[in-house]
């Protein structure tokens, strides 16, 4: 059985106050929150380790939006491995499209990071997905293959979590189609070696959008970027109801 992964995504949001205010509001809401479902917060770095200590026994995994691939160095402005699991954290985003888009992030770096992150203990969500032109050119699929050939390079599927995220339905209001996500989705899974990779779509996740978003076979689980960062939607976000 494939584990659901539902993962907030606070991008450069939220002073270490504001954080500690959201917890108070959203940890007492996960109390019902089945076991098999995975709730990660990815904030930003400065929100770790506090929020380390705040999550520690609750059911909620503390994650990183970056790793670099080297263990230390001269990196002005990078984080490594080592330094994110030694305060706790267990996920870390890599490949986001933003990173892609405005920080040169490139499926050789992308592929490098991943490999780093494992190494170090941390499960890395890795994000694909393709922009309005792509798929307007009927791109998608190759976009997607290609993204996951070369990041995917020697990168243990036994711990890894892929991310869907359509560019053009992040942050604009304009979700994926379920079906379409789903289709996608499966796609990506038929690339894989391990049938059992949690495989979330992120884009425009809200609270009134989840429960169908959860009831497509092939999805496992969201990428939350905007909607995570107000507590009672997020703990709708994390509480969704099956149908
Ligand atoms: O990482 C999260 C995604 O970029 C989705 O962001 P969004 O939910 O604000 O559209």
């Amino acid at each position: 059985m494939r584990k659901i992964v539902i993962a907030g995504n606070w991008k450069m949001f939220k002073t270490q106050a504001e954080s500690q205010e959201f917890l108070q509001g959203f940890l007492p809401t996960l109390q019902e929150t089945p076991e098999e479902r995975e709730v990660v917060l990815c904030v930003p770095f400065t929100d770790l380790s506090a929020l380390s200590m705040n999550l520690h026994g609750s059911l909620v995994q503390l994650g990183a939006q970056n790793v670099h691939w080297e263990e230390s160095g001269a990196y002005t402005g990078e984080i490594s491995g080592p330094m994110l699991t030694e305060i706790g954290v267990r996920y870390v985003i890599v490949g986001h499209s933003e990173r892609r888009q405005y920080f040169g992030e490139t499926d050789t770096t992308v592929n490098l990071r991943l490999k780093a992150a494992q190494k170090y203990g941390l499960t890395p969500i890795l994000c694909v997905g393709e922009t309005k032109q792509q798929r307007d050119a009927g791109e998608t699929e190759l976009l997607i293959m290609t993204q996951l050939e070369k990041d995917l390079v020697d990168v243990d599927q036994t711990n890894l979590v892929i991310a869907y995220e359509p560019i053009w339905a992040i942050g604009t209001g304009d979700t994926c189609e379920t079906k379409e996500a789903n289709r996608v989705i499966g796609l990506i899974r038929s690339q894989l070696t391990n049938p059992h990779v949690p495989i979330q779509y992120g884009g425009s996740v809200k609270p009134n959008n989840i429960d169908e978003i959860m009831a497509q076979p092939e999805i496992d689980g969201a990428l939350v970027g905007g909607a995570s960062l107000e507590a009672a939607g997020f703990a709708r976000i994390v509480n969704y109801k099956v149908i």
